[in-house]
């Protein structure tokens, strides 16, 4: 296996060495912190730059020279320059000549020109080793110490020998280099700082949408009618009554819905008799987008959670409370105990708890530093049998929260039944073909489908006969 760190310590930590030269080309906020964190690590730093008069925002020790001076000083040259003003650097092709050149540089738009920068900057210089690096690290995190994600450093380059040499230097400033080949990657990584958390743009718009949708409905269902009906005021509703409302029916469809692409794609593969036919692009981007589904959704769940603690203490559960008691008080009324009503209020809250807490564990194992301690199997039971149990359990808490009240007609208001019971409908759709397709008659077929065989395909079926396992 190759490996990516050769030199784990700053270069000077052997005293007896003299210290590496580095040149950094342009003396702006990113070369000044690149500079700076380099001299801090043991390297001899030089700066090219326009104006060779040493600037007092450089670190001390560092020396400015002219960029072809700078240039022929050493044999890595960082061009810490935007892109627009690369165009100088062609007049500089001597001196650069053979010269490993890093390319830090980022666009402001994604995809803003035919090809990457670091490719322009080869084509530009034709004699360099163009090395494509660091623009994943910002200059303020270099100042103040990169943290996990941003210690990061995604490199590519079409010389491998170049490329070493500058993951040594990214592992001498205590950040990990990340190889991506070839400089064909480098649209990719110039792609990656520009992107703003694109796998949750869907969950988000599609939470929102749901809240929105959810919210709009309980308020003209708990707020709109009471007003038209019996002219009650109950605007008071919109505090917490309604939020308790819509996050848990928010949770509940969104759990249901990172387990329906799955679905959606057993049934896919079922109808097409193979697993290697692509799947529309939506539900391949859904099916991506699965844990940042699951990761809202559990917001919404704790939302839910501590919108309940507080029940106990809003003024209207306390007045109804007095109130109800009050009135059998006065009308000498009894109040039996409902052994019935008991077992289902503590089993609502069972289901809830128990659904919540495997919820939780579900966010846990989805963070990379726990997903990485298990293996495939583990992960997959996790996320699968568990994550099932967990929609089980939590549109069991639903279903217990309807009661008996369930599709009664008495509890339609304009005809619109509770918040709740759409609520349901996505998790019990679910659950019902998640039963259909594990039952052995379909489920064998769809296990055959996923380890390679073809309905329609004679070959495969002939190249498949006699296997004892299929
Ligand atoms: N700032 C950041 O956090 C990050 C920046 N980068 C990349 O690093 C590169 C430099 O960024 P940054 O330091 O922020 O930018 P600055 O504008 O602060 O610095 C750019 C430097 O380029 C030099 N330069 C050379 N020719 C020209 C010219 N014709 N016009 C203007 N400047 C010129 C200048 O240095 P001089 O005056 O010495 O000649 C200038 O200081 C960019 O490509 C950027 O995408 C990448 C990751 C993070
Ligand atoms: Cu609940």
């Amino acid at each position: 296996m190759e490996k990516t760190c050769t030199v784990m310590l700053p270069l000077t930590m052997n005293s007896s060495e003299k210290p590496q030269t580095v040149c950094i080309f342009g003396t702006g906020d990113f070369g000044r912190s690149l500079g700076f964190k380099m001299f801090q690590c043991g390297y001899s730093v030089i700066f090219g730059s326009r104006n060779s008069r040493m600037s007092s925002l450089l670190h001390s020790g560092a020396e400015v020279f002219s960029y072809s001076e700078a240039a022929q000083k050493s044999d890595i040259i960082f061009i810490a320059i935007h892109r627009e003003h690369y165009e100088f650097l062609r007049e500089l092709t001597e001196d650069l000549n053979g010269k490993i050149l890093v390319d830090v540089s980022n666009n402001p738009k994604i995809n803003q020109y035919p090809e990457s920068n670091a490719e322009y900057l080869a084509q530009l210089v034709q004699g360099a080793y163009v090395v494509k690096a660091f623009n994943t690290i910002s200059a303020w995190a270099l100042q103040s110490g990169a943290l996990d994600a941003s210690r990061q450093v995604f490199v590519c380059g079409n010389d491998s020998k170049a490329k070493q040499r500058v993951m040594d230097i990214v592992c001498a400033l205590g950040l990990t280099p990340l190889d991506r080949g070839s400089l064909k990657a480098a649209t990719e990584i110039e792609n990656y700082p520009l992107q703003l958390f694109p796998m949750w743009r869907f969950p988000f718009y599609l939470s929102a949408a749901l809240c929105l949708f959810f919210f709009i409905y309980c308020v003209v269902r708990d707020i709109i009618y009471p007003y038209v009906i019996e002219n009650k005021d109950s605007t008071f509703r919109l505090a917490v009554s309604i939020p308790n409302r819509v996050f848990p029916i928010t949770a509940l469809t969104l759990l249901a819905l990172v387990y329906l692409p799955g679905v959606i794609a057993a049934i896919l593969q079922l109808y097409q008799g193979t697993k290697y036919r692509r799947f529309p692009d939506w539900l391949d981007h859904w099916m991506l987008c699965r844990k940042q589904l699951g990761l809202v959704a559990l917001g919404f769940a704790f939302l839910h959670a501590i919108y309940t603690l507080v029940i106990p203490i809003r003024y209207y559960v306390r007045w109804r409370m007095r109130n109800t008691t009050l009135t059998k008080v006065i009308t000498k009324e009894d109040d039996p105990f409902f052994t019935s009503t008991a077992w289902h209020s503590d089993s609502y809250l069972s289901v809830g708890i128990l659904g919540f807490f495997l919820f939780v564990l579900l966010g846990i194992t989805s963070l990379p530093s726990v997903s990485n301690m298990m293996n495939w199997r583990e992960f997959r039971f996790i996320q699968s049998k568990l994550g099932y149990l967990t929609l089980i359990l939590c549109t069991a808490h639903a279903l217990l929260y309807g009661g008996k009240r369930f599709l009664s007609p008495s509890i339609l208001r304009w005809y619109l039944p509770s918040a709740y019971v759409l609520a349901l409908i996505i998790p019990c759709t679910v659950l019902v073909i998640k039963f259909i397709l594990i039952m052995p008659c379909i489920n064998n077929p769809l296990k055959r489908i996923r380890r390679g065989w073809e309905r329609d395909s004679k070959s495969s079926e002939s190249a498949l006969n006699g296997k004892s396992d299929i």
